[in-house]
């Protein structure tokens, strides 16, 4: 008898998150203000993918391809939020110090995800991004790129799966010498700053975070990009079996 009653109330949970799941979207329209990002998150089906990597390890790359295979998926990418230049401090030796987090909105980062959180649909809409899959089924995907993801530590814990795009010093040294930044690396920039720098980015990265996948960013666009989109592509099917 006590077991019928477990069963009985089970299905009622069940039903209920259901009638939520479906009805949730109509009534978000109407009533936003009444929902807390984490009750519209849950019912949603939401999935954040960080690509994370150091300088030119490929992390654009994967982030564009991953968002064409992923339906309702979209990027948010650290490098558009870069303080303006004539704040960055600067060392001893005449070089921006770029590679930090203090060199970075994050605060301007956090309220883009946050909006996004709050109502995916809508802000796929606002990037003239269509979702594809009817109302209550789709699950979104939210990419975040960028070289310092994983340090920051309020956006690191928004993250369900983390990769990491690495690769030799003398590969990186060599893509980063052929690109060209706004402003310019001065040189000695890559030796003088950028791989200390990246160094320390990653020993601070390691201590704080422990489920990172690390990606061999010498292996080919296509084999990284299977890899991860499978995975990926796990995580979803998941939550979409999840009721
Ligand atoms: N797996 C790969 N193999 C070879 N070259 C790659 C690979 N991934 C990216 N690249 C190249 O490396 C450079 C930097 O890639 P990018 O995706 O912009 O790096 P990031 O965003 O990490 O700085 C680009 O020229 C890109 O075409
Ligand atoms: O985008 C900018 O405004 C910018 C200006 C100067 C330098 N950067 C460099 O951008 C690097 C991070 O971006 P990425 O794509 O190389 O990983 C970082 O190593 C910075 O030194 C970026």
């Amino acid at each position: 008898m006590q077991m019928l009653s477990e069963v009985l109330e089970r299905s009622t949970v069940k039903r209920r998150r259901r009638f939520w799941r479906f009805m949730l979207p109509a009534f978000v329209s109407i009533q936003r203000d009444h929902f807390t990002t984490s009750q519209l998150a849950s019912a949603m089906r939401t999935l954040v993918v960080g690509i994370g990597g150091m300088t030119n390890g490929g992390k654009s790359t994967m982030s564009s391809s991953l968002h064409l295979r992923i339906p309702n998926s979209c990027i948010i990418a650290q490098d558009a939020f870069f303080k303006d230049d004539s704040v960055i401090a600067v060392d001893s030796n005449g070089f921006k110090q770029y590679d930090v987090l203090d060199a970075l909105h994050m605060d301007r980062m956090m309220s883009k995800i946050e909006s996004w959180r709050k109502d995916p649909g809508s802000f796929l809409a606002s990037q003239s991004l269509r979702t594809q899959c009817s109302v209550g089924e789709e699950v979104f995907v939210l990419i975040v790129e960028g070289f310092l993801i994983f340090n920051y530590g309020p956006l690191n814990e928004l993250m369900d799966k983390r990769y990491f795009l690495e690769i030799p010093y003398d590969v990186c040294k060599e893509r980063r010498g052929s690109r060209v930044y706004t402003p310019p690396d001065l040189p000695g920039y890559f030796d003088g700053y950028v791989w200390p720098r990246y160094l320390k980015n990653r020993q601070e990265m390691e201590d704080m975070v422990s489920d990172i996948v690390f990606l061999d960013g010498l292996k080919s666009k296509e084999d990284l990009l299977d890899y991860v989109y499978g995975d990926v592509t796990m995580e979803i099917q998941s939550l979409m079996g999840k009721d």
